[in-house]
């Protein structure tokens, strides 16, 4: 891949908007624990190009291994196959985690509240800034994103699954509708997990997200750029 510089994540989320794209970051998982095996049989560098040959805003790679299946080479090979911003999901704890996933060619990482009390969060955005990397912090519940809403970070996310449950939970978008109001301070807002088609994206947008974080459904598509053109051309006036 050629060495022009690639936008961040929040750059390539607000110019899908402006370019009439309901903004989709598409996912590389492996596994999961409910759905098994998610790549029947392909590359996933391929095809993580093929869902980067759609107007998607970034694209997600998640690396742990014993749920998921994910590894940092299948990082590093996304992030060097793509001309898009790449989400590197993991329960990263620590700053050797965030100099790994910099290294590995990641534009973004994700924090989960849920794990980390809020100094242990501002340490670990601030980390991710001096790696210039973004930070997307996920919370699930009113009171995660209270404990959250005064920190210096980049991207929220409302994540619709409780991830202690491994995603073997079984619920919807609804997660972001009840709690997509409560998310202030300008920034971008991603619903995450559990989007199972173009109604899912329209009720996200519809209460407030701006982008939408997409694995399973797109992993089991029968036609991977088929689907993702019905996500991203979902309309904004909904
Ligand atoms: O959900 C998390 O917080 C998480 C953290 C670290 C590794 C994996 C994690 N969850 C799995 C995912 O990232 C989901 O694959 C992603 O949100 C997409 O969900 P879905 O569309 O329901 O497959």
């Amino acid at each position: 891949m050629s060495q022009i510089a690639k936008p961040t994540l929040s750059e390539s989320i607000r110019q899908r908007r402006r370019e009439g794209y309901f903004p989709v970051i598409s996912e590389v998982k492996v596994r999961s624990d409910k759905e098994g095996e998610l790549l029947r049989g392909r590359d996933p560098v391929a095809l993580a190009c093929e869902m980067a040959r759609n107007p998607v805003a970034g694209i997600s790679v998640v690396t742990e291994p014993t749920h998921f299946g994910g590894s940092l080479d299948l990082l590093r090979a996304v992030a060097a196959a793509v001309p898009l911003p790449v989400l590197h999901k993991d329960f990263i704890t620590t700053e050797e985690q965030i100099e790994t996933s910099a290294a590995c060619g990641a534009a973004a990482i994700l924090l989960i509240t849920a794990m980390l009390d809020p100094a242990r969060l501002a340490r670990l955005i601030e980390v991710a800034r001096a790696c210039g990397l973004e930070s997307l912090v996920e919370a699930h519940s009113l009171a995660e994103i209270q404990q959250i809403t005064h920190l210096p970070f980049d991207l929220m996310g409302i994540n619709n699954r409780d991830i202690t449950l491994f995603e073997t939970d079984d619920n919807d978008v609804g997660n972001t509708e009840r709690l997509a109001g409560h998310c202030r301070g300008g920034r971008i807002l991603i619903s995450e997990s559990a989007i199972r088609g173009a109604e899912d994206v329209r009720r996200a947008g519809h209460c407030g997200a701006d982008a939408v974080l997409v694995g399973t459904a797109v992993l089991q598509a029968a036609d991977t750029g088929a689907f993702l053109k019905q996500l991203t051309s979902v309309g904004w006036l909904v």
